[in-house]
């Protein structure tokens, strides 16, 4: 078997490469001397044990003169009978003998998008019927799906950006966790619960109708019944009906789209122009008793976008010498450098994006030399007197993984939080980059987990008192200090009563005020966490971490724990069995109920008992490979 599996591997590369097997670099093992398993070839990954391949790997080459010949692997019985994985995304490959798909039966997950397969998809793709993960998205494929609703097991269907046609097979989509047909030319009504999924997974189907879509079917339908009656009488068939309905509607999109465009146009020219007088004048003016504070907007540089930039410069009314009384300037040890208001004010400041609750700009003040972030927080409901206890309190206790406010300004409008400003970017980036091709490793992540739960469990505990949780924790909130260590940015800012407004199941609670309600604004940290964690681990982020929460759990429900975690931990060679001790906490933590979550603190235990773990994993094999 070894040789067949060999030979048949390597027939299968001379395909995909078009006879280039250096393709894949010099050394990743593919060669007529070595064996896929025991010598761990690129993309190959087999059985421990019994030393059989399972899965084949080969994303992101751009083979595109090759061509991925099915028969090459599905008729070799030791490769079909014990694969389960095969992903060849983003190949640019030409597809070959597609029908042998069905001799590969084990397969759970058939990954071939982003390729140049054309043609339609094989009625054999049907008796799959253990596939969990279907994606033929980004191809030239057309005509129409075979009955892939015969696949029970099936819970991700990406079909989007192919020119398929014809009716969706009657999906039973409450199996689904991802479904996507958008962009192809399908017709007729979406099968029930279809609208469990948004426009976009059906969107650029112009003959398909019913929910999620604003198109009705009905009009449709009513249109090619009574057709189908005078038919006699008028000899225009269904399909000319629909098809005629078809022509309207993209017309209908097309005079919209024109339309769009003027109105855009028209709008930009609004907009310049009142950038051009915005800029002149003062945007933001804000009295404090005697005090006025004016942010007023300079044009955008030259080259530079008016809109990104909205490059902002904070003066003071000159006139007013009592403006310096209002900024608080906290117990850090930038209060000796002197820092006051009207240098802040007068400095040059960038704006450096805009949350939920304000936003942030970046300020380069002169004197002293240092770089700020200030964010300006406008109707707040909060009283200045409590926000400046808040303040206070906070200030009275550090972490080393927590970012002081160094400075703040209350009005009744306004309110600004000065924090220095931390030049190596925030979690979130490190993530984003991840899909750019950035590394970010295991023991990176590990330790940002362990430092944030750290300081988290601290805050909590000092804090628990005064009824002050973090109310805002995620991915841009955690900031990385010059050490690239995480530093926490904006404790506290959220009051007790505008979490209690916020609509996540994460944190739905009832007022008025009680001890239980307070627990649960905790546990909505530790929720919070639970996504940060599932973020490391995925290394996917989400704007609504509810949803990542969902999927994570109903891939473990289907026990394909490795499956979730980012490809690159695994190539890297992160310790499976920390990876999924790390998931299980982070599991815990996104329980839908508060109560059922862990304390902070039990979560920092948790964390860094994996952490030191890993650590001394590390500090072993550097030893064992000293001796040797
Ligand atoms: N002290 C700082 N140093 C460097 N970058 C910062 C600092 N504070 C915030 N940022 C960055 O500024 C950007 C805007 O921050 P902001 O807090 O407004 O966004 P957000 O976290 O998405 O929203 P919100 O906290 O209002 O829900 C984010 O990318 C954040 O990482």
């Amino acid at each position: 078997d070894e040789t067949v599996i060999r030979d048949a591997l390597l027939k299968f590369l001379a395909e995909v490469s078009n006879n280039n097997r250096t393709i894949l670099g010099t050394n990743s093992g593919w060669n007529s001397t070595s064996d896929p398993c025991k010598d761990n070839w690129l993309g190959i990954t087999c059985n421990t044990k019994t030393l059989s391949v399972e899965k084949i790997i080969l994303d992101g080459y751009n083979f595109s003169s090759g061509t991925f010949d099915t028969s090459t692997i599905c008729n070799v019985e030791p490769i079909a009978d014990t694969l389960f994985l095969l992903s060849l995304e983003n190949n640019l490959l030409h597809g070959k003998n597609l029908d042998s798909i069905d001799k590969c039966k084990h397969l759970t997950h058939l990954v071939l998008g982003g390729n140049r397969f054309s043609g339609s998809i094989p009625q054999s793709f049907s008796r799959l019927n253990n596939l969990k993960r279907l994606d033929i998205s980004n191809n030239g494929l057309s005509g129409v799906l075979p009955d892939l609703s015969r696949i029970s097991g099936l819970i991700e269907f990406d079909a989007q950006n192919n020119k398929l046609s014809g009716e969706l097979p009657e999906f039973d989509f409450s199996n689904f966790f991802v479904f996507n047909v958008s962009f192809n030319n399908f017709s007729g009504l979406i099968p029930p619960e279809g609208d469990r999924f948004p426009v976009s997974s059906y969107t650029d189907n112009p003959l398909l109708c019913g929910a999620p879509l604003a198109r009705k079917c009905s009009s449709l339908s009513e249109m090619s019944e009574s057709a189908d009656q005078d038919k006699s009488k008028s000899g225009i068939s269904r399909n000319e009906i629909l098809m005629f309905s078809g022509y309207f509607l993209i017309g209908l999109a097309l005079v919209l789209v024109i339309l769009l465009c003027i109105y855009k146009k028209q709008k930009e020219k609004q907009k310049k122009k009142a950038s051009r007088i915005e800029a002149l004048k003062k945007v933001a003016l804000v009295d404090h008793d005697s005090e006025r504070l004016t942010i007023t907007s300079t044009e955008s540089k030259k080259g530079a976008s008016n809109s990104d930039i909205s490059s902002a410069v904070i003066s003071s009314d000159e006139s007013n010498t009592a403006v310096s009384q209002s900024l608080v300037i906290l117990t850090s040890p930038e209060t000796n450098n002197g820092l006051r208001f009207e240098n802040l004010l007068k400095a040059p400041a960038e704006l450096l994006g805009r949350g939920k609750h304000g936003s942030v700009y970046k300020v380069m003040c002169d004197n002293p030399k240092m770089t700020l972030a200030v964010k300006r927080i406008k109707d707040w409901s909060i009283s200045s007197s409590e926000f400046k206890n808040r303040m206070q309190k906070l200030d009275q206790i550090r972490h080393p993984n927590m970012l002081p406010a160094v400075a703040f300004y209350s009005s009744r409008q306004e309110k600004l939080l000065v924090y220095e400003y931390q030049n190596n970017g925030s979690l979130l980036l490190l993530l984003q980059g991840i899909q750019m091709g950035q590394t970010f490793h295991w023991s990176s992540r590990l330790s940002i987990a362990a430092g944030v739960a750290d300081a988290l469990a601290f805050m909590h505990q000092e804090l628990q008192h005064d009824r002050i949780a973090h109310g805002n924790l995620k991915s841009s909130n955690i900031l990385l200090n010059k050490n690239m260590e995480p530093s926490i940015s904006e404790y506290g800012l959220m009051s007790i009563a505008e979490i209690s407004t916020t609509t996540t199941s994460s944190s739905n609670y009832v007022f008025p005020i009680t001890d239980e309600n307070v627990r649960a604004i905790f546990k909505a940290d530790v929720y919070a966490f639970g996504i940060i964690l599932l973020e490391l681990l995925t290394g996917k982020v989400q704007n609504n971490g509810i949803e990542l929460a969902s999927w994570v759990v109903s891939v473990l429900r289907e026990e394909w724990t490795v499956e979730v975690f980012d490809r690159t931990l695994i190539q890297e060679g992160a310790s499976e069995e920390r990876m999924v001790n790390l998931l299980q906490v982070a599991v815990k933590c996104v329980n839908h109920s508060p109560e059922a979550r862990p304390s902070i603190n039990q979560v920092a235990l948790m964390v860094s008992t994996i952490r030191d773990e890993d650590d001394r994993s590390i500090d072993v094999s550097a030893s064992t490979s000293t001796i040797i």
